[in-house]
């Protein structure tokens, strides 16, 4: 036994890290323990969202989108360009080097907060001691007051589509693509198979996508998603749904998928297919057999409200934990942990966690939709404003989308905000944060909004609840 902490944190995502950096600024004695190594073969923290997630595919989102517009919208404000061309390498090597600054910048955090970092796989043990297996197989027992299990999620795999990171990638795969597919082929219509369809889409590749569901977004507002086809679909997104693939055969540089829709068996060639299909907790090697932490029925850990296991001392927070496969969701369930080890009180709150997919224009939602509310029975009034009727949008030639706000018919209290256009996310933020306070639309509406502005939009949203929006003719007049 070499060391002994009061935290011993197993995974350095978003989770972990930030467990493990307000646990040392709580004043805890922290380890945290991580194996996955970057490009070059090195120890790179930050988890799947700093590596292979969130901010490789925001930064092919940004340079696609970029090449997009250059390409086909700079025309409208009067700007000519001569032929507009994407150098993938360069693209990518853009990519590359913003994950190297972030997963060194989380090195330096955790330096700069005194937590010892381990490299290698780390394994619960019974009496909370946790094994440290380093890449040359040596290993080493750290014994430990708390331990945070903060191992993640990867891929979910299918029989018919077995994953070659060649023609048939996953989401690491999609974000190395040398040049840009003819035809690419994505197999889920969910986050991520929306936001790399559209990178590749907007590079010029012809995207079809492959959704087993008859629904689109099943976890949005209908009405949003609703939107969000129309809009996706116009820019060329081929989305099909109700499509269930049976099987692929890869030959040589392209692949045959095999799909069952209402229409029939349904055949298909790509020269790439990406599957995203979801993602699945990692709990590989992760518990020994006599530590107590149990996993449910899906194969989560299983932990209470406050993310404790069923080991005293022991938690479990992020994508291998029940709830929304969301990096913010994972980095506040480390802050919450790390402060009730601590002694403090915290909890968070489940009911405000953003959603957002990251296509152009984003798409975003924070508490409850319509169809959910309507369900529960809850009388509500709906306001919506068409960034379409925004000065702002029009300017900035962004005009697709609206924001929706729902309140409760009773009380006026706002219960769900649902963005698609432009600035989607951050506008989102702004519910999230008058929610949290228990706004009521008739709040919000009473708030000066910086003229001209996206914001406009919520503040015209939830006027329009109450039949009061200025500048579009109100379903209800008040
Ligand atoms: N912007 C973000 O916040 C962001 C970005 C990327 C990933 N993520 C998270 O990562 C996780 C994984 O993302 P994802 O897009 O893979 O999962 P997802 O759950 O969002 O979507 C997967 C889709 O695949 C469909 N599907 C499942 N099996 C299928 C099959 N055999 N054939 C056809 N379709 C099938 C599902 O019906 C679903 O619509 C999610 O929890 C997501 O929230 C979030």
């Amino acid at each position: 036994m070499s060391d002994k902490f009061d935290v011993v944190v197993i995974g350095a995502g978003p989770g972990g890290y930030v467990a493990a950096i307000r646990a040392a600024q709580l004043g805890l004695k922290t380890a945290c323990i991580e194996k996955y190594q970057g490009k070059d073969g090195k120890l790179a923290l930050g988890g799947t969202c700093l590596n292979v997630g969130c901010i490789p595919s925001k930064a092919l989102l940004d340079s696609s989108w970029k090449f997009h517009e250059a390409k086909d919208s700079f025309s409208v404000h009067g700007i000519s360009t001569g032929e507009v061309k994407m150098d993938v390498a360069a693209m990518i090597g853009r990519k590359d080097q913003i994950v190297k600054n972030l997963t060194g910048g989380v090195a330096g955090l955790l330096k700069a907060n005194g937590v010892t970092v381990y490299e290698g796989h780390g394994k619960l043990l019974a009496g909370k001691q946790v094994e440290v297996t380093k890449t040359d197989g040596s290993s080493e027992v750290l014994a430990a007051e708390n331990v945070i299990l903060a191992s993640g999620s990867r891929p979910v795999e299918i029989p018919p589509a077995p994953v070659d990171q060649k023609v048939i990638v996953d989401s690491t795969g999609a974000l190395e693509f040398t040049s840009v597919p003819k035809r690419l082929g994505v197999i889920g219509a969910g986050v991520i198979g929306l936001e790399l369809g559209s990178v590749w889409s907007r590079l010029g590749a012809e995207v079809t996508v492959i959704e087993a569901l008859d629904k689109f977004l099943v976890a949005a507002d209908e009405q949003l998603a609703k939107e969000a086809m129309k809009i996706y679909t116009k820019q060329g997104l081929n989305i099909q749904l109700g499509a269930r693939v049976t099987g692929t055969e890869v030959k040589g540089e392209e692949v045959t998928v095999r799909y069952t829709d209402a229409k029939g068996d349904q055949e298909v060639v790509f020269d790439k297919l990406i599957v995203a299909v979801g993602r699945r907790p990692v709990t590989t090697d992760l518990l020994a057999a006599d530590c107590g932490v149990t996993l449910d029925e899906r194969g989560y850990v299983f932990v209470d409200d406050n993310c404790a296991t069923s080991v005293p001392g022991v938690y479990a927070i992020g994508d291998v934990v029940r709830g929304l496969m969301l990096a913010h969701k994972a980095s506040e369930e480390g802050v919450v942990v790390a402060e009730l080890i601590a002694g403090h009180k915290a909890q968070m709150n489940y009911d405000l966690i953003p959603s957002v997919i990251y296509t152009h224009p984003e798409a975003a939602w924070v508490g409850k939709n319509e169809q959910q509310l309507k369900a529960e029975g809850v009388e509500i009034n709906v306001g919506v404003f068409p960034f379409a009727a925004s000065g702002r949008a029009m300017a900035a030639h962004d005009t697709a989308g609206f924001v929706k706000i729902i309140a409760c018919a009773k009380s006026d209290r706002v219960l769900g905000v649902h963005v698609i256009g432009p600035s989607a996310a951050e506008l989102v933020q702004q519910g999230a944060i008058a929610m949290e306070f228990g706004t009521s639309a008739e709040d919000l509406g009473m708030m000066v909004f910086a003229h001209p502005t996206m914001s406009e939009a919520m503040k015209e949203a939830a006027l329009a609840v109450n039949g009061q929006a200025i500048h579009i003719a109100n379903r209800k007049k008040r």
